[in-house]
């Protein structure tokens, strides 16, 4: 795991170590915001979890709380299957077919569809996601999931497993999902059946990932495309630039401005409790905390980034240097 070492990208190997175990301590009991319901098996989620991890480009993990805790990734996949389609097709034919700005409405939103002429508008949203999916190379739906897995797994550097459980607990409820992707096929945005494109989807959704696990798959983004822990390429350093983009304008739902104006990091979260921001070049914060604000962002994992970005001078439009900024208590902790 974490190695006594350290580039240089961020503070320093026992600061990290300090701060990560510090945020989780300065939020654990914050019990703000409701676990997400509307998927039934998300319902039973313990809101007591609360784990977090720092990556960094030169392999270092530090964790703190339920680090390990296994969750199902939801929407956080929608960044990591967008990069790969990405490097498969290109960025052209995914800006086009699905697009890159916010619809500022919700992530399931069946009138952000109407409205924009059956444009899915970005990839972060369920439309946009759907569309996504459907690109993944592949003759059959079994081979489809088989690369979003593989590939997924190579951002984790660890081969990731279906939480069965929540799978079928979301094909049982997610009725608005196959309205959305009916929708896209009406407007000709996607080729394949609609039914596979939503099932694939939502098996990715499902995939069970640890606050450990976005840190190391965020850091693949802060690293170029390189997994910092493998050594691996998953994907080139364009498409990670792509990646970023898309997730600073659209990766927190509707609160993707607020969140960057406060924050100052690509991120992206799902509706199980996870967050990932990403400091390109330096590493990334993976948290997870199943207790939701109003927009589906977990409250806890939103206060740790954000005292993190701060604590390690992460935010990209920082003009000064880490050294030369205010304290990291110097603003509200308000998200
Ligand atoms: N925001 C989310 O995490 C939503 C993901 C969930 N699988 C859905 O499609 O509704």
């Amino acid at each position: 795991m974490a190695q006594q070492v350290s580039t240089g990208a961020m503070p320093g190997w026992h600061r990290v170590e300090t701060l990560a175990v510090q945020a989780h301590a300065r939020y654990a009991s914050n019990a703000d915001g409701h676990v997400a319901d509307y998927i039934p098996g998300l319902a039973a989620a313990d809101p007591e979890l609360f784990g977090l991890a720092v990556g960094e480009i030169d392999g270092s993990v530090h964790g703190a709380g339920s680090c390990e805790t296994l969750f199902s990734i939801q929407s956080i996949s929608k960044a990591f299957v967008y990069a790969m389609v990405c490097d498969a097709v290109g960025h052209g034919v995914i800006k086009d077919r699905v697009g890159v700005n916010n619809t500022g409405l919700s992530f399931n939103s069946v009138i952000a569809v109407e409205l924009n002429n059956g444009h899915p508008m970005n990839p972060m949203v369920n439309a946009g996601a759907i569309a996504t999916t459907a690109l993944v190379p592949g003759a059959t739906p079994a081979e489809q999931w088989e690369v979003i897995r593989t590939g997924m797994s190579r951002f984790a550097g660890r081969q990731l497993e279906l939480d069965g459980e929540i799978y079928h607990s979301e094909m049982r409820t997610n009725q608005r999902n196959r309205a959305i992707a009916q929708l896209l096929e009406s407007y000709g945005r996607i080729d394949i059946d609609p039914s596979d494109a939503v099932d694939t989807y939502t098996r990715q959704c499902s995939l069970r990932v640890s606050a450990r696990d976005l840190a190391v798959m965020g850091a693949t983004l802060a690293d170029g495309g390189v997994n910092p822990v493998t050594g691996e390429r998953v994907v080139s350093d364009q498409v990670c630039r792509d990646t970023l983009a898309v997730l600073a304008s659209t990766g927190m739902y509707e609160r993707s401005g607020e969140w960057l104006f406060e924050i100052g990091l690509p991120a992206k979260s799902g509706v199980s409790g996870g967050i990932v921001a990403i400091a390109p070049g330096k590493g990334a914060i993976g948290t997870f905390s199943p207790l939701l604000d109003s927009a589906g962002n977990s409250v806890r994992g939103q206060l740790a980034t954000a005292y993190l970005s701060r604590a390690l001078g992460l935010n990209i439009f920082a003009s000064a240097p880490a050294h030369h900024s205010s304290a990291p208590a110097a603003r509200k902790d308000a998200v």
